[in-house]
């Protein structure tokens, strides 16, 4: 057979030769290298204590040529005392070589330098926020104005930091003369920065009017781990939420996906001393109104009664019928009319008695005490079929509640979407000063309810249960709401369906009685008598009972 010949390579000598000679030189250079770079490590102290040496010597020899010439005898003279002294101290020269590598040591550290300022990319983004000012805040005329083209941004940024290359604060000066006072010229600075600054983050925007500056701070997404718990509240505090924790004074102590913590809420207080006695929240579809009901009808529960009225009539608050201290689920209008009309009787009675037993120097009856909670989700839906039906419209029967409830111990809060709020009646928007938003909604939307536009950007991705929320005359705060779905929905997981159940009462009616007021029930069956209370028409009952009339007078 014949034999293969070996590749060129394995026989020409030459090239082989070369190779043992390139692989013998790579070898020498590595070794080389590696001698150098443990050399270096052995020396690097001494290279070091070397280096600060010299940099202290160089700084002593500056010292002195500082020091005036008068002074110099007396430094000598300090400094050989000292010598002396050193040299008589037992151990004092060791000693002092030893301060001295110490020192050298220290002097002589590697040290990393400092970056200061905006790096360009940081430097550019700023002279583009300020340039995109400059019409808003630049007048024609002024004699050394603050925002000019071209000007220098520098002065009018006193404070500014980047994470990641993304504005996460800046303070900013503007000119006396801007009318921070009006909402839309503050709108128009809000809205450039909100452009200019990166969207996609939050904003909030703080304007000092006294000092002419306005700081612009990027927010970290509420958190959305807080669900339904028992909060460590007082009688007459229902926390609607959670929200920045420089905006409230308050924190409570909650369960969240890291254990417990400390978070801000927002605290809505109600009662005879409430500001804001009755709620409206209002969003888009899904937004999580009635979550917030759900939420808001677990602690109203804990020493209170409850009147939930669904016009949504999807049965999203089947899990409270029956429960004690839940007077009736209703969802039909029949039921809605009878339970509402119900409710504008009590708040009467409430009024007549509370005033009776006053006028007799008696305490207020526990049962006029005991907090009464209506809770109405989407109305509209009931207005909207009593109109085609030719019935009462049964927000009619909330006016008295609404005008009447805070001294009757009687609160209303009332849910609906942006797109029904023309169906809301007259006393439901006089009457409720505690209002949120939830969901993604504008800025006009926002102040349509709110009475105030939101002091933060929008988010680019809004979570179920996040908005905005105003009690009375106070500040547009963030809010997220706690997670409270419904238990009796397939599509809550089995932690938060726990945390819901916890939270509810005991069943009112004895186990397989058909609960009263349940929302499977028939649409028009009206609500259960609750114990203890009865359901009278309204003519009767004022003509038993004193009528509303004397009792608001007496009232107010
Ligand atoms: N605060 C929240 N945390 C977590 N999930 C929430 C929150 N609020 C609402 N959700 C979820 O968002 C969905 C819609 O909520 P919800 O039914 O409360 O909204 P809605 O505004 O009442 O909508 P609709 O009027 O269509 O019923 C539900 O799946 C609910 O579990």
């Amino acid at each position: 057979m014949a034999r293969r010949p070996l590749p060129r390579v394995l026989t020409d000598r030459v090239p082989l030769a070369r190779v043992a000679q390139s692989v013998s030189l790579l070898r020498g250079r590595d070794v080389a290298r590696s001698a150098a770079d443990g050399a270096s490590d052995v020396f690097h102290p001494l290279i070091t204590i070397g280096r600060g040496l010299r940099r202290l010597a160089v700084a002593g020899r500056g010292r002195w040529a500082e020091t005036p010439k008068e002074q110099r005898g007396p430094a000598l003279f300090f400094i050989g005392a000292c010598v002396l002294i050193v040299a008589l101290v037992p151990y004092g020269p060791l000693l002092a070589l030893i301060a001295t590598m110490i020192a050298g040591a220290w002097a002589g550290r590697e040290r990393v330098p400092v970056e200061t300022g905006p790096s360009e990319a940081e430097t550019e983004r700023l002279r583009a926020l300020y340039e995109a000012l400059v019409p808003y805040l630049a007048v024609e005329g002024d004699p050394s104005p603050l925002y000019a083209p071209g000007g220098d941004w520098t002065a009018v940024f006193p404070e500014y930091a980047f994470d990641d290359g993304r504005l996460a604060r800046l303070r900013l000066k503007y000119p006396p003369y801007f009318t921070d006072g009006e909402d839309q010229s503050r709108v128009r600075i809000e809205q450039v920065l909100y452009a200019k600054a990166g969207r996609g983050r939050e904003y909030h925007f703080a304007w000092d009017e006294l000092t002419n500056q306005l700081t612009v701070t990027a927010l970290a997404a509420l958190p959305t781990d807080i669900a339904a718990q028992r909060f460590v509240t007082s009688p007459g505090e229902t926390v609607l939420g959670f929200t920045d924790a420089d905006a409230v004074r308050r924190t409570l102590p909650v369960d969240g996906d890291a254990g417990t913590r400390d978070a801000p809420p927002v605290v809505w207080r109600t009662g005879q001393r409430s500001t804001e006695p009755h709620l409206l929240a209002m969003g888009p579809p899904g937004a999580g109104s009635t979550t917030l009901l759900r939420s808001i009808a677990l602690q109203a529960l804990q020493h209170g009664e409850l009147l939930v009225v669904d016009g949504g009539g999807a049965g999203e608050f089947g899990c409270l019928a029956g429960r004690r201290g839940v007077l009736g689920v209703e969802s039909g209008l029949a039921g809605a009319l009878t339970a509402l009309e119900w409710a504008a009787q009590e708040t009467e009675r409430r009024l007549v008695t509370a005033n009776r037993a006053r006028q007799a120097g008696r305490p207020v009856p526990e049962d006029v005490r005991r907090p009464l909670w209506i809770l109405v989700d989407r109305p509209s839906a009931l207005t909207h079929l009593a109109s085609t039906e030719g019935r009462d419209d049964p927000q009619r029967w909330l006016q008295v509640p609404l005008r009447h409830g805070r001294a009757a111990q009687v609160t209303v809060v009332v849910a609906e979407q942006f797109e029904n709020a023309e169906l809301l009646g007259e006393a439901v928007r006089a009457h409720t000063k505690a209002r949120v938003v939830l969901g993604s909604a504008t800025a006009e939307e926002v102040r349509a309810v709110l009475g105030a536009p939101p002091h933060t950007t929008p988010t680019a991705s809004v979570p179920p249960g996040r908005g905005y929320v105003r009690l009375g005359t106070a500040e547009v705060l963030r809010l997220q709401v706690p997670a409270t779905p419904d238990p009796l929905d397939e599509a809550t997981g089995e932690a938060h369906r726990q945390a819901v159940l916890a939270l509810l009462p005991e069943r009112a009616a004895p186990a397989g009685e058909e609960p009263p007021g349940d929302a499977s029930a028939a649409a028009a069956e009206p609500v259960g008598p609750a114990p203890g209370v009865s359901i009278v028409k309204g003519g009767e009952s004022r003509a038993a009972r004193g009528g509303p009339v004397e009792a608001l007078h007496a009232e107010g």
